[in-house]
């Protein structure tokens, strides 16, 4: 919608003249210049730490492997890079997501993204 209304506003208008379409949300545009970090500001620390405990209990053993793996690199601040393969259908999301709330939960910013 940022994109939508800046070209709007490149023809004199703006997405406040189109009211059914949904509005620009103004915390995440005046958060300095980036919207991404901006974005991961609004994540509930608490309803991340209720989410991660459910996943992380449900893990099996490798993916508490690479879970631990990982965390632990992030933890001890140390520079990682890490490929996750394997079959579709075989939990490489499910420890994402897990990954993922881990660290909202501690109320740091995760980016992520799709290659
Ligand atoms: N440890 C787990 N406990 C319970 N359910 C799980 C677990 N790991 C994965 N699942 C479930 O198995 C299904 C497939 O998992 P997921 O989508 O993470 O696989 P994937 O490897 O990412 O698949 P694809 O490569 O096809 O995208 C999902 O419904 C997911 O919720």
């Amino acid at each position: 919608m940022f994109y939508i209304d800046n070209i709007l506003n490149a023809n004199g208008r703006s997405l406040a003249g189109f009211p059914h379409l949904p509005q620009l949300n103004r915390h995440l545009i005046n958060v300095g210049s980036n919207r991404l970090i901006a974005g991961e500001r609004e994540y509930n620390a608490e309803e991340e730490r209720i989410r991660f405990s459910e996943l992380y209990s449900r893990l099996n053993i490798q993916q508490k492997e690479i879970y631990t793996t990982i965390v632990n690199t992030a933890t001890e601040e140390r520079r990682g890079f890490y490929f996750v393969s394997g079959c579709g259908g075989t939990g490489k999301t499910f420890l994402w997501r897990t990954l993922i709330s881990s660290i909202r939960s501690q109320g740091k910013i995760v980016l992520s993204v799709a290659s």
